[in-house]
């Protein structure tokens, strides 16, 4: 039986302007029909947003603030279950990944950022002037107030929480678009903070497309006060154009062309298995996934062999089959995407070390939208696969020489997400780790998080840093204040 998912404006059900459907990436079938908002229920919703912060809300103290969210992580937990059903009826993810990662990181980032802004100071500074005489400085941080927030859909409800968390914490109210492939985990998310308390319009959700649908309307609204987007480098720029005219700020984790830089010296059973998932992960759909291994010559072999066992082991199926370690693509359309570029690689000149073509299922999985994970050799940083961002389980794996080829090699890209070096000499893996032009380098590991620390990208790969006090600089604004003493 399909779901019918509505828009949540002001604390109710909104019906949209059409509805559109919503299918199961694991077999085509039907999950949901979904309500299309138009631009009278985006101005609504923003309005329920004004409204909720000339309320109650916008008078709530630090303390009211981070109770509801820790009351609202409580919930998630009660509600587990039901969001790992929404989040795989949208991705066709493995139930385990979506327990282990998306759900159970949602109720660790409203408490993360409860503990940010309880804990948080005031900058202040007490001024000693030439004269011998003193002055107090000190900033009081408030609300940025109405926040679009628009977010992917290959960590939907993760991405989602870890930006509405830290916005509610800071007092904001905020109108999310998701992803009109992912509208689940959003809406039982609309409950759930209802449940835990929140003022009617605090939280709002307008489902819908990017051009000429909810994401245009939302992002062009003229009583929106800033735009948080995680998603492809292009729609950030459609955005930055849409917030132009009225010079909204924008906190953008946009894409990722992410690079791996693999030492002879490196463990190499840990680093293959370390490898292996920063490729495969979450089907290659998480933003800091790998798909450039860079490796030193004499181990090429090696890790290109070890690497391909791993890809040819994964296990693709239904997400609650025990053995699955891997979903499906989202979505025919992205599957298509994904399958022009391994159909490129070939024609770049690539020797395909595994996958390469779309696997064989059997019927009843035949509907969805599953890919080999794939591995190449023999292309170079020239080939369109090495620079262009697939956003699907696929890696290229390039040999090199001497350190500094490396280096050089790694942050030969217009993006500048994320980067691994994998190798036992720690100061070489803080030194290489240190020339990454990325946002975040991990050494000896991947994906490894912790949340107050600085997370985004450079270049192509997004504006602004989200993490503890991070997103406490993007979701306030600060008033300086001086007084003479
Ligand atoms: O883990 C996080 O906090 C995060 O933001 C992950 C982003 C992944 C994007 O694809």
């Amino acid at each position: 039986m399909a779901a019918e998912l509505h828009n949540v404006v002001g604390g109710t059900r909104v019906a949209g302007r059409r509805t559109f459907e919503k299918l199961d990436p694991v077999d085509g079938s039907l999950v949901a029909h979904v309500h299309e908002a138009g631009p009278d229920v985006v101005d609504a919703a923003v309005a329920a947003a004004r409204a909720a912060l000339d309320g109650p809300w916008g008078r709530a103290s630090v303390a009211e603030r981070t109770a509801l969210l820790r009351r609202i992580a409580d919930r998630i937990e009660e509600r587990f279950e039901d969001f790992v059903a929404a989040e795989v009826r949208d991705t066709g993810k493995p139930e385990h990944l979506a327990r282990e990662l998306d759900v159970a990181r949602a109720a660790t980032n409203f408490r993360s950022f409860a503990d940010t802004v309880a804990a948080a100071g005031l900058d202040s500074f007490l001024t000693e002037l030439p004269n011998g005489r003193k002055a107090l400085n000190y900033a009081v941080p408030k609300p940025l107030g109405v926040v679009a927030v628009i977010v992917p859909w290959n960590l939907p409800l993760l991405l989602l929480t870890w930006k509405v968390a830290p916005a509610l914490a800071c007092g904001n109210a905020v109108v999310v678009k998701p992803s009109e492939e992912t509208p689940s985990t959003a809406t039982l998310l609309a409950e759930v903070i209802a449940e835990a308390g929140a003022p009617a319009g605090v939280y709002n959700v307008v489902h819908g497309f990017g051009p000429d649908s909810a994401g245009e309307y939302l992002t062009t609204h003229r009583d929106i006060d800033g735009v948080t987007f995680t998603g492809e480098s292009r729609t950030g720029s459609a955005i930055m154009r849409a917030v132009a005219p009225s010079v909204r700020p924008v906190s953008f984790e946009l894409g990722g062309k992410n690079a791996a830089v693999v030492f002879a010296d490196c463990d190499l059973e840990k680093t293959l298995d370390g490898l292996a998932r920063s490729v495969f992960l979450n089907t290659g759909q998480v933003c800091l996934c790998t798909e450039r291994v860079y490796v030193e010559r004499s181990v090429f072999d090696a890790v290109a062999n070890g690497l391909a066992e791993r890809a040819k082991a994964l296990r693709l199926g239904r997400p609650d089959a025990p053995d699955t370690t891997t979903g499906p693509l989202i979505s025919q359309q992205h599957r298509k995407k994904v399958q022009s570029y391994l159909d490129l690689a070939v024609a770049e000149g690539a020797t395909v070390l595994a996958g390469g073509s779309v696997p064989e299922l059997g019927p009843d999985l035949a509907g969805g939208s599953w890919i080999e994970p794939t591995l190449w050799t023999g292309l170079d940083n020239s080939a369109r696969v090495v620079r262009e961002e697939v956003f699907g389980p696929v890696a290229a794996l390039i040999p090199f020489d001497t350190e500094d080829d490396a280096v050089r090699l790694a942050n030969d890209t217009d993006y500048g997400l994320a980067a691994a070096v994998w190798t036992t000499d720690l100061e070489r893996g803080h030194r290489v780790a240190q020339q990454m032009r990325v946002g975040m380098a991990w050494v000896n590991t991947w994906y490894l998080r912790d949340l107050r620390s600085p997370f985004g990208g450079v270049g192509l790969s997004g504006i602004g840093r989200e993490g503890g006090l991070h997103s406490m600089h993007f979701y306030t604004q600060p008033t300086n204040v001086c007084v003479q003493l």
